[in-house]
This record gives C-alpha cells, sequence and structure tokens, in this order.
C-alpha cells in the first residue's frame, strides 16, 4: 500500500511513497502528514474471522491487510514484545465496570501508558529499516509524558538509532519525569525545556522540516525521523487495539457480532481516536467515538461548534497531564479524510497563521456523525475515581476518569461503551490518593503505598524502581535552545 499527503503535494516529495518511507520521514508536502491511500475494507468477515484469535495473530492478519513493506519476520519479532505485557495471551485486557462501561486497559506494557501498544513494535521496525539500509537516525520525541518513556524504552540500545527527548519540565507527573530522567543508554538524550508541550511539538515539527537541520544531521551521517503519533508507523498498531477491544466485548457475551458500540478516547495528540477512527472506516460496527479532554478542551469546542480556536488560549496544568495539549497532531489526518487535500491545507495553514479555524456548517455535521465530546475538570476527574471504586471496585487514573464525564453526557444506555484507559494508576498517584483519601501533596512514593494499601494492589517493580535509581538526565534547556542540544548530543 502508498501513502499520500494530507496537504497535496509541493514537489519536494514523490506523490505516494511506501509505508517504510513514510515512516523514515514522516513530514509530508507543506508541512502535512502522510495518510493510507486506501484503507483495506475488512468488514464482519474479517471479525468473524478473528471471534477467537490472540492479539498477535489479529495484528498480524490486519497489518497484512495493509501490505505494507516490511518483512513478515520483522513484523513477528515487533509483535512478539507483547508477549512482554503483563499477561502475554491477552496484552490489553477488557475489563466490565458496570452493565454496559467496559474498560480496555491499554496500559499493561513496561512503561504502564497506551504508549507501548504502538511503541514496542514500532521500535523492533524502524530499527530493522535503518539496519537493512545501513543508515543511522535520530529519533526525535515530544511528550507530555508518555511517549516519551515508550520512545526511550523501545529504542535503547537498539543499532542504528538515537533519540532525543523533549519534555516540558515541569508539565509531567513525577513518574513520568523519572522514567525518562532515569534512562542511561548511551544512543538516548532526554532534554527538559521551559515551556509547554506545544512547545516542544512545534519544535519537534520545525526540525522535521527543516532542510539546514537536516544538512546539519548528515554532516554527522544521519537522517531524522520521530516516535510521535505525526508517524504513520504509530498509527497503524494504534487500530489493531480498536478491534481487538470489540472482539473481546463479543467474546464476553456483552455484543452480538456487528452490534455497535461507543469508543470513548481520552485525547490529546488523537492518535488514540484516530486508530479508531480508522478502525470504523474499516468496518467496525461503531455508534459513535466520543472525544474525552481535560480543561485544555479544544477538541470538545472543534467537535461541539466547528471552531478551532486558540486565540488567546494558554495550555493550563491539570491533573491529567499527558492531555495538556493544545495542538493536536492528528485531527489534521480526519480533516484530509473528510474534506480532502485542498480544504485541509487551508484550514491548517489558517491554524498555523491564524491560531484559528472554522469549519462550514455542513463540514460540522459531517464531523458529529461519528464524533462527539466532552471535557471533565480535574475536580470531576478526583470524584469520577472516587466513585468508580467505591462503587465498582475499579481503580483508574486520571486520564481514563476524563471519559467518565463524557461516558454520562454523550452516550446512550442501550449501547455498550468502550472506555480506553491509557494509563496505569502507578503514574498518576498524588492526584489518585487525593480522590480516594483527601490526602494533599504526597510525594509519589508515599501516594503509591498509600492506594497500593487501600486498593490492595502492588507496585510493579519497574515503577518502585525508579526512586532509587541514578538521575542520569540532567539536561533543562530553554526552547530556543534544542536544535543546538540536539547537535551536541550526536
Ligand atoms: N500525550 C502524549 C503526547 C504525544 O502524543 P503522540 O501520540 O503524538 O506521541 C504524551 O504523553 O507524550
Amino acid at each position: 500500500m502508498n501513502f499520500i499527503q494530507t496537504r497535496g503535494v509541493d514537489n519536494s516529495k514523490p506523490e505516494k511513497v511506501t509505508f517504510s518511507e513514510a515512516i523514515l520521514s514522516p513530514i509530508a508536502s507543506f508541512g502535512g502528514l502522510y495518510v493510507p491511500e486506501n484503507l483495506p475494507n475488512l468488514g464482519e468477515a474479517f471479525l468473524n474471522k478473528h471471534r477467537n484469535s490472540s492479539y498477535k495473530t489479529l495484528a498480524k492478519d490486519m497489518l497484512d491487510a495493509f501490505a505494507i513493506d516490511i518483512d513478515s519476520a520483522v513484523i513477528d519479532e515487533a509483535l512478539n514484545l507483547y508477549d512482554k505485557f503483563d499477561d502475554a495471551s491477552n496484552p490489553v485486557p477488557v475489563v466490565k465496570v458496570k452493565e454496559n462501561l467496559y474498560v480496555s486497559e491499554l496500559y499493561h506494557g513496561p512503561t504502564r501508558a497506551f504508549k507501548d501498544m504502538a511503541l514496542q513494535p514500532f521500535g523492533i521496525v524502524l530499527s530493522s529499516i535503518a539496519q537493512r539500509l545501513n543508515e543511522n537516525y535520530l529519533i526525535l520525541a515530544a511528550t507530555s509524558g508518555d511517549t516519551g518513556p515508550a520512545a526511550l524504552e523501545t529504542f535503547k540500545n537498539r543499532a542504528n538509532v538515537k533519540v532525543a527527548c523533549l519534555y516540558p519540565d515541569g508539565g509531567t507527573s513525577d513518574v513520568q519525569r523519572l522514567q525518562m530522567v532515569t534512562e542511561d543508554a548511551a544512543n538516548l538524550k532526554v532534554i527538559g525545556i521551559n515551556g509547554v508541550f506545544d512547545d516542544a511539538q512545534s519544535a519537534l515539527k520545525r526540525l522535521l522540516a527543516s532542510e539546514t537541520f537536516k544538512k546539519a544531521l548528515q554532516e554527522k551521517d544521519t537522517k531524522l525521523s520521530a516516535a510521535n503519533s505525526v508517524n504513520f508507523g504509530r498509527i497503524i498498531f494504534q487500530i489493531i487495539y480498536h478491534i481487538h477491544s470489540y472482539l473481546e466485548l463479543v467474546r464476553q457475551n456483552a455484543i452480538s457480532m456487528g452490534e455497535k458500540v461507543y469508543l470513548n478516547v481520552p485525547s490529546g495528540n488523537f492518535g488514540n481516536a484516530l486508530g479508531g477512527y480508522y478502525a470504523w472506516k474499516m468496518g467496525l460496527p461503531v455508534e459513535k467515538i466520543i472525544i474525552s479532554s481535560n480543561e485544555n478542551n479544544v477538541l470538545t469546542r472543534l467537535i461541539r461548534d466547528g471552531k478551532y480556536d486558540l486565540r488567546g488560549c494558554e495550555v493550563v496544568s491539570t491533573t491529567s497531564p499527558a492531555m495538556d495539549i493544545l495542538k493536536s497532531s492528528n485531527v489534521e489526518r480526519v480533516l484530509f479524510d473528510l474534506f480532502g487535500e485542498a480544504r485541509t491545507k487551508e484550514l491548517m495553514l489558517s491554524l498555523e497563521e491564524k491560531n484559528f479555524y472554522e469549519l462550514r456548517e455542513d463540514e460540522l455535521a459531517r464531523l458529529r456523525e461519528l464524533f462527539d465530546a466532552d471535557y471533565c475538570t480535574g475536580e470531576e476527574g478526583k470524584k469520577y475515581i472516587k466513585e468508580t471504586f467505591e462503587q465498582y471496585d475499579y481503580l483508574m487514573d486520571p486520564h481514563t476518569a476524563t471519559c467518565m464525564k463524557s461516558y454520562e453526557t454523550c452516550s446512550k444506555d442501550d449501547i455498550k461503551s468502550i472506555i480506553y484507559s491509557t494509563a496505569e494508576w502507578t503514574k498518576f498517584s498524588p492526584v489518585i490518593a487525593n480522590a480516594l483519601t483527601g490526602e494533599v501533596d504526597t510525594k509519589d512514593i508515599d501516594a503509591l503505598q498509600s492506594i497500593a494499601k487501600v486498593a490492595k494492589l502492588q507496585i510493579p517493580s519497574m515503577i518502585n524502581e525508579l526512586f532509587t535509581k541514578e538521575i542520569a538526565q540532567k539536561t533543562v534547556i530553554e526552547k530556543e535552545a534544542i536544535e543546538e542540544e540536539i547537535l551536541k548530543f550526536l
């Protein structure tokens, strides 16, 4: 399958590229993104075929349907990484919370967040292409807390690859920060910036599009790619778990095959929701995709009013910091799919130049045919964490908790909901301890212990170990110095 470009073609790139070309160089013409030329239509026959398949069998068949130019043995090696998740036979448990509400737990991998679902296999795929081509790659990652640890984990000590990971200093949870700054492999560089996630992501996009930067890298015999969801190599693995979660509901006799469900997705950069959108386009029976946000509710406003409006808008720090994002990368891929390249280019340029775009009434109606949205404040989120734990004995993190509000406001009772749980409770323990016991200003290690006691849970060893590991990555810089700092590392 070939990949085409969301903003049309500016002749600096070929009109269509292969999957490996799209993942090695993820920014397309005019600063756009790559998208599949056609999506495979899997339909109910595919769902029936995989009614009782393991996650890996389903994943292999879905990837085969994309006909990507990656060796089958590499794909197998990549998918085998799911064997290291908590339960090798089911890396993504789907848990019933109450009658019509199910949680798809995407956080059972090494860094305890959903990013492992895609970044674990993506690490193998990208580094094996780099080795095959005998090329060296610098992989940029911008993170608000989950992508960074998962990117560092997947690429650490891999041949032909170095990673520069940018995070907002003070803008992540303490566990997320420790997961990054305690990484000491020689091919990894973690850079804290004085700024917010959007600054880190803007720098990443600017560098990916900069010929000067690429030239400077060339002098160091290095090419440039990215680990974020701008890279379609991430998205392809984020489609699979939506299909798996649906099939889990069928296997649990919660729904019959063909019955529609809500996919309720905590959203920041929109990669997770886009995976659901593509799964729907490929034939998954979906009633609506519900986009859940925190106080940085730019996506709620887009889906309700058709306006992407960042004028006078500053990112606010919330209890769900991984979603403290205003410029959400993957909305662009949905715009392209619904309205085509010319309109996408127009809208995205308007956002870049005026911090604003507005959909026409007919366009908004099309968007709302499949999407709905709501946002949840930190206080509301804590109330949902407490209630869900006390009433249903189910513990959720603050990002997952944002879905509880939209579950109440956007879904009908007679249709089952799948909420996607993006992170384990261990990554945000002070907020959860506060929600459950009222304790305030608790250090992460103390909060972890008090939650473990109240909820009778074990703290996983990879989280416990963080508190005694040496801090190996101490760089914190102004955002203007990012390029220089990265070049120093190479
Ligand atoms: N919420 C993310 C931000 C980056 O998102 P990505 O899906 O584009 O990698 C994070 O936690 O880092």
